[in-house]
């Protein structure tokens, strides 16, 4: 069966998946999801760790069934049409599974091309076009378990591309990567949108979800909290200014001090590199610089600054707001 020309790449629909836990209590994974990825767009799941992300891209990629609901793929059922939508999808989930260390780039891709029943001709094209795309022409032949964490993600890509799937799903992209690496790999992840595949991703690094993405959906306990562009979600925290503060020495003390302020909206104390970094939330109306370095006067201030919201400022607003 074709997929309808007007089907979404991508259709949730009221999906649950329920576990057995500990003492036999049902433990919700995904509680009436609901979402939906246009053909061509880039979506971000983003969600604590436990919101149901992994076990829904488990789902679309036809390894966990769903207790109820439904998932589509270019419009056809993960359930009843798995091999379809298996043929369609494109899965990268990174790490160090999935590869044969002991073998080369080339031949771990043309193994996998000859699993996917991938004709030889068609191989011997695909392969080096693939190993070109991802920057590994120079090093194809060299063993895998010679590879840096970023070349092992690159070829993880390759891998999830062989079959030229017209939407890739991607757990985690640069999950470990240093930031040249992961510069890169967000790099190859945006080229497969301009040509012209969809992508749903999930990444815990909101910079990488802000820089990549048309759109995100929030999850936390199984369920979408937030659905947007990250301009729309950054718009929710309306009226907020951060001042960021960096300094040595703060403690508990100094946090519940400025966070007692009027005006104050939230503060959180974070170490970074050497140092520590205070990022204070409060309404535009309010300036609470000189009021907050009052509170702090018994600690060392390297460098204070004001900033807009990021997309992170508004995902943690988003998920202590929604915290039960
Ligand atoms: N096979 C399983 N058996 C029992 N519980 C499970 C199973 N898989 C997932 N869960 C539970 O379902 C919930 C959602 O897990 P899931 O892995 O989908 O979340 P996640 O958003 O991907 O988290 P992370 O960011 O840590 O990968 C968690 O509470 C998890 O413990």
């Amino acid at each position: 069966m074709q997929a309808s020309e007007s089907a979404s790449a991508i259709a949730v629909d009221d999906l649950t998946r329920t576990f057995r836990g500990p003492q036999g209590r049902v433990k919700r994974a995904v509680d009436g999801l609901s979402l939906h990825v246009e053909r061509g767009e880039m979506v971000g799941l983003l969600g604590p760790n436990g919101a149901g992300k992994t076990s829904t891209v488990k789902i679309l990629m036809t390894v966990l069934l769903p207790t109820s609901g439904r998932a589509r793929v270019l419009g056809h059922d993960v359930v009843a049409q798995a091999q379809t939508v298996r043929r369609l999808t494109g899965v990268i989930l990174g790490g160090d599974q999935g590869l044969y260390a002991r073998l080369s780039a080339r031949d771990n891709l043309l193994l996998f091309a000859d699993l996917y029943g991938l004709p030889y001709r068609e191989q011997k094209r695909r392969v080096p076009e693939l190993l070109d795309m991802v920057g590994l022409s120079g090093e194809a032949r060299k063993r895998v378990e010679s590879y840096s964490r970023g070349m092992k993600q690159r070829l993880h890509i390759a891998r999830g591309l062989l079959h030229d799937p017209d939407v890739v799903i991607l757990d985690e992209p640069s999950n470990g990567i240093d930031p040249v690496g992961a510069r890169e790999l967000r790099a190859l992840v945006r080229e497969q949108v301009h040509r012209g595949r969809t992508v749903l991703l999930t990444t815990h690094y909101m910079f990488e979800a802000d820089e990549l993405c048309d759109r995100v959906v929030v999850m936390r306990d199984g369920q979408k909290i937030a659905e947007g562009t990250p301009e729309s979600l950054k718009k929710q925290t309306d009226g907020q200014v951060v001042l960021t503060v960096h300094l040595n020495g703060a403690g508990e003390d100094d946090v519940a001090r400025v966070r007692a302020l009027p005006g104050i909206q939230s503060v959180s104390l974070s170490d970074r590199d050497a140092g520590q970094v205070l990022d204070v939330h409060s309404g535009q109306q309010t300036d609470v610089t000189a009021a907050v370095l009052a509170e702090l006067r018994g600690v060392s201030v390297l460098q204070v600054f004001k900033r807009e919201p990021t997309l992170e400022d508004a995902y943690v607003s988003l998920i202590s707001g929604a915290a039960r």
